[in-house]
């Protein structure tokens, strides 16, 4: 990648499902640039294919054809494995439920990406506690998440996604299952990351609220997207 290329670029993407012998096609050519240090929001009805394109950002699903470049990995390119490991060194993903694992303390959740490092005990403790801070979740390490409100739950989950230090962030309805005020501080927190700590963050949302809160809104229809223009 060199400096006038964009951090992500979609190129003539193609992805279509099988659903009962039927093909059904949800991308026919896409094309997308994401800056580094973007904050986008993309929304779209139910069905216009918002999780479809998040999976294959996380390498989890693949492209039936066309480019998928993030930095300088062709992810199109990839098997599972490399993409497997990819992800756990490049990115972090938000969960609307979580995800969190409950017989583990708030702590060992964002704790677990470390085990894959090759880092001594004493610096995943270190790093750990640097990100609950960092989330204003410091002195509830030992809390396990069924005592945790939802807001907190999600503090632990974005500190689980950047513990690892990843430049991008994938967010899949980071805030759908939260109260206004709650979805208001997990955006807010959302917002620091990117402008302080210059994490591109793509964020998947219904909740137009929430799409204030990034840089650019997408829509998402029929296979192709549209930009929301905003008041400057
Ligand atoms: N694994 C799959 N197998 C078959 N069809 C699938 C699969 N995953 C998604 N689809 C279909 O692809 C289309 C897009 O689904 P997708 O989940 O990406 O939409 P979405 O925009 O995220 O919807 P929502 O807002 O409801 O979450 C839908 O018609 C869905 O039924």
């Amino acid at each position: 990648m060199t400096n006038t290329q964009p951090y992500i670029s979609i190129r003539h993407l193609q992805k279509g499902y099988k659903i009962g012998g039927e093909a059904i096609s949800i991308f026919d050519g896409l094309d997308l640039d994401i800056p580094n240090g973007d904050f986008v929001a993309i929304m779209g009805p139910s069905g216009s294919g918002k999780s479809t394109l998040l999976n294959m950002l996380a390498g989890i699903d693949r492209p039936d054809a066309g480019e998928l470049r993030i930095g300088n990995s062709y992810l199109n390119q990839m098997g599972e494995g490399a993409r497997a490991s990819w992800r756990a060194h490049n990115m972090g993903i938000v969960f609307q439920f979580y995800n969190l694992l409950p017989m583990l303390n708030a702590a060992e959740n964002v704790e677990l990406p470390l085990l894959l490092k090759p880092l001594s005990a004493k610096d995943r403790r270190d790093r750990v506690r640097k990100v609950l801070d960092l989330v204003g979740l410091s002195g509830r390490e030992r809390q396990y998440p069924s005592m945790m409100s939802g807001g907190q739950q999600q503090r632990v989950g974005i500190a689980r996604a950047i513990v690892s230090d990843p430049g991008l962030l994938l967010c899949d309805e980071p805030t759908g299952d939260l109260d206004r005020k709650s979805a208001d501080d997990v955006l807010q927190m959302l917002r620091f990351l990117n402008q302080e700590l210059g994490k591109t963050i793509i964020m998947v949302t219904h909740d137009p609220e929430a799409a204030k809160y990034a840089k650019r809104v997408l829509h998402l229809d029929k296979g192709n997207f549209v930009e929301e223009k905003r008041a400057a």
